[in-house]
């Protein structure tokens, strides 16, 4: 049987507003494999980021479990998941997050520095070449331009060596040509170190780079 990397089993996530409740998740069960690049599509309000956030272990479900390489998220303390989280996930956002006052280098390291760990040099390295900013390493996050700030945060969520990368809309703020440059160097980064990647996207095009579509509608997985 196939070890699936990422999984989920009836999950749902409800939130009450004032009378009545919103199913933002309604039962889903998604899956992904090793090294596969998941897209999820679907009209705002679907349930696109909620699931992600279960997957990457940033919140917690009100029923149903999440595996992520075969550990259940669902039943772990906050405190263990944040960790979880720390060592395994890449999260890539539409913001890029960088921290105005630290260079692309020192934004890179940040994490890992904030778990204690020792920073892989080498993979900091070949992560910039990869992502064509080796001459930005030294450079504040100002003076990029937006695909640049947003591969400097793609090298950011790479170099803890994640299990899983989740990007929510990550080319939400750039233009067509910018936005295929920066998937495909998603994809491209993931297939060499094996991770698994779910991309949340607008674009049809971008999602047709995944090697799968997943669509979304009213909290439940309608399609793929
Ligand atoms: N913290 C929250 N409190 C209350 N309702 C929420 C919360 N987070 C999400 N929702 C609701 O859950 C539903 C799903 O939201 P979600 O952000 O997952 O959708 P989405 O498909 O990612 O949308 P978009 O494409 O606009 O980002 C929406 O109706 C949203 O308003």
């Amino acid at each position: 049987m196939k070890q699936w990397m990422v999984k989920t089993r009836n999950l749902k996530k409800y939130y009450k507003q004032g009378n009545y409740i919103i199913k933002a998740l309604d039962g889903v069960d998604f899956q992904a494999e090793d090294g596969e690049f998941v897209s999820i599509i679907g009209k705002s309000g679907s349930g696109k980021s909620t699931l992600l956030y279960m997957i990457g272990g940033l919140d917690i479900p009100t029923e149903g479990d999440v595996f992520v390489g075969g550990k259940n998220l669902a039943g772990i303390s906050r405190e263990k998941l944040a960790v979880f989280r720390r060592r395994n996930v890449g999260f890539i956002f539409q913001s890029y997050n960088l921290v105005p006052d630290l260079n692309v280098y020192e934004n890179i390291i940040l994490p890992i520095e904030l778990d204690g760990a020792a920073v892989d040099e080498e993979l900091v390295d070949e992560l910039l070449d990869s992502l064509q900013l080796l001459d930005k390493k030294e450079a504040m996050p100002n003076t990029l331009s937006g695909g640049q700030q947003q591969r400097a945060a793609i090298a950011r969520a790479l170099a803890i060596k994640p299990l899983l990368v989740l990007a929510d809309e990550p080319t939400g703020n750039l233009d067509t040509g910018t936005s295929h440059d920066v998937i495909g160097l998603l994809r491209t980064m993931a297939k060499r170190f094996q991770q698994t990647l779910v991309v949340i996207t607008h674009d049809q095009d971008i999602a047709q780079m995944a090697d799968r579509i997943v669509h979304m509608k009213d909290g439940k997985i309608v399609r793929g």
